[in-house]
């Protein structure tokens, strides 16, 4: 799924005005019942007392059409709020205001320089600025945002949170309004998958407002979101007549005495994986917990690597390994072959960039931040480190995997997947290592780089989600490990 910038999704919404074709009025009103669809499961009680603030632009048009068909829907203790900090109003938000008048609802004019009531109202829906903020915050604005952050109700924006850019680097210094909810218009907005939105944002809702589709895949763009749709594409069904040489041989080289918890995750994601084989090349302290926790995998002795080296179709290689990371100075010398490069081998390849130099193709990296970091610099905004994340991916023909709540896979024409799946329940150690066997085994079945790295960022965010909604808080690595098949079997979905 295409994510697009403001300024597209304006021309979206241009040309679908023109072609369908549907008056702007119209547009706005399918967007606000499309705001209210989503709303009321949320916040289902119609005693609700909600305050909507809106501005005068569009934005502001939406929460004045929000507040009339939230009244019609039994939602009878609503306030509006209209702010004229600007000198102008857009037609829509003209109209809405006259339909408005024609409801028992109140409103109430602010202008500069007013004093702020207070507010008592459980619920404050935010339509002061969408998507067409084009500065920061300051004056009159910046003092309503402050004065509604600070009073406890729930906040819903709607499309984006005041003050948040929806495209582009969020400075720390920008100061916005912080929803629970927000409630944004056909696509997700850009800048809510950057950890810096976290200042803004609780959690996110989509809402379809019938946009050309059509129009909207075709514009140009270097970010995509993966849908489950995605995953029924890019996944091959088991065949009858397969074996297990149908579905290649894993190897994973990681553990040590103190991490060999990260030798047995990461194996057995491969083997839940569903890899045809998997070895591990782990110290020999490990074998008698490998054998104990994973019977299907075997046992390959770091002195017979090279000699048995052409039996593997993927290599994944870090996980725990400690100061066995040299090891990775002589897998890159072998022949190459699709490799998996993770946790401590990419401190190495930090320590020893002449290393970097060496990379197979194809070749995927799974640095989380500090990782990151480590390899290519510190970097003081995460637009920044994409931003490298992509000039690298695609100087050295590899894909990246920068792990976070949503994790951007790098492809090395310098595209960038973003993974949805996921969630906090999945934050403890040993969660990286499981997703390194998941895309080692997806390799060895003969995935291309590209789609291996799809599938294995999108499966372990949904086992992990489905453990998560039946009720665990907390998803231990161990458990998610048991949850792949199932996620794989539902095509990374669950219902
Ligand atoms: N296709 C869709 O998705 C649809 C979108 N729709 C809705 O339209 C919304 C976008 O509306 P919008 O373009 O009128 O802009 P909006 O956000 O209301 O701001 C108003 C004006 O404020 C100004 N301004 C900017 N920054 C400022 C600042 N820091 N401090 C002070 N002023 C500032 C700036 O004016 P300027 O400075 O350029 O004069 C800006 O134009 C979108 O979020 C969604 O809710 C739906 O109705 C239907 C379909
Ligand atoms: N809050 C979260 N939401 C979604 N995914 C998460 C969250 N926290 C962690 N993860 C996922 O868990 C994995 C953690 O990887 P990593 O930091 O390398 O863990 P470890 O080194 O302990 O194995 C990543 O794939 C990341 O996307
Ligand atoms: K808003």
């Amino acid at each position: 799924m295409n994510i697009i910038t403001a300024a597209q999704t304006k021309d979206a919404d241009r040309h679908t005005i023109e072609t369908e074709p549907i008056a702007s009025v119209d547009l706005m009103e399918r967007a606000a019942n499309a705001f209210v669809t989503a709303f009321i499961p949320l916040y289902p009680d119609s005693n609700t007392s909600i305050l909507i603030c809106c501005g005068t632009g569009n934005n502001g048009g939406d929460g004045l059409a929000i507040a009339r068909l939230l009244q019609a829907h039994g939602y009878d203790a609503i306030t509006v709020w209209v702010v004229r900090f600007a000198n102008s109003e857009r037609d829509d938000f003209t109209a809405n205001f006259a339909r408005l008048h024609n409801t028992p609802i109140r409103i109430t004019e602010f202008f500069p320089g007013d004093k702020l009531p207070d507010i008592d109202q459980t619920v404050i829906i935010d339509a002061l600025l969408g998507s067409g903020l084009n500065k920061p915050l300051t004056g009159d604005w910046l003092r309503l945002v402050k004065h509604i952050n600070g009073v406890p109700g729930r906040k819903v924006a709607v499309d984006v949170p005041t003050g948040l850019r929806a495209d582009g680097i969020i400075p720390d210094t920008e100061y916005a309004l912080y929803a629970h909810d927000v409630i944004s218009f056909q696509r997700p907005k850009l800048s809510f998958f950057f950890p810096e939105s976290a200042k803004a944002i609780e959690r996110f809702h989509v809402v379809d407002i019938g946009l050309d589709e059509s129009y909207i895949e075709r514009l140009p763009t270097d970010f995509r979101l993966i849908t489950r749709d995605d995953i029924q594409r890019i996944y091959r069904n088991r065949l009858p007549f397969s074996h297990k040489g149908t579905y290649g041989h894993a190897l994973l080289i990681a553990g040590n005495t103190r991490t060999m918890g990260a030798a047995l995750l990461c194996c057995g994601a491969s083997v839940y994986s569903g890899a045809g084989l998997t070895s591990a090349c782990i110290p020999p302290a490990g074998l008698a917990a490998l054998n104990t926790c994973h019977p299907e995998v075997m046992y390959c002795p770091e002195e017979d690597l090279a000699e048995i080296w052409g039996t593997f179709d993927a290599v994944g290689i870090g996980p725990g390994l400690g100061q066995r990371e040299k090891l990775l100075t002589a897998c890159l010398g072998y022949s190459a072959k699709p490799m998996v490069i993770d946790a401590d081998a990419i401190t190495l390849l930090a320590r020893e960039p002449s290393l970097m130099e060496k990379l197979p193709t194809p070749c995927i990296l799974t640095p989380h931040m500090k990782e990151f970091d480590r390899l290519f610099g510190t970097h003081s905004s995460w637009w920044d480190r994409l931003r490298t994340a992509r000039e690298q991916a695609e100087a050295r023909h590899i894909v990246l995997v920068l792990k976070n709540r949503y994790t951007f896979i790098v492809m090395p024409d310098g595209s960038v997947y973003i993974n949805p799946t996921g969630n906090p329940a999945m934050a403890s150690g040993g969660m990286g290592d499981v997703l390194t066997g998941m895309l080692t085994s997806f390799l060895a079945q003969g995935y291309p780089p590209q789609e291996a790295a799809i599938l294995a960022c999108y499966l372990h965010g949904t086992a992990g989600d489905q453990l998560a909604a039946n009720g665990m808080a907390v998803v231990p690595a161990g458990k998610l490990i048991r949850m792949i098949p199932l996620a794989i079997g539902n095509r990374g979905g669950f219902s």
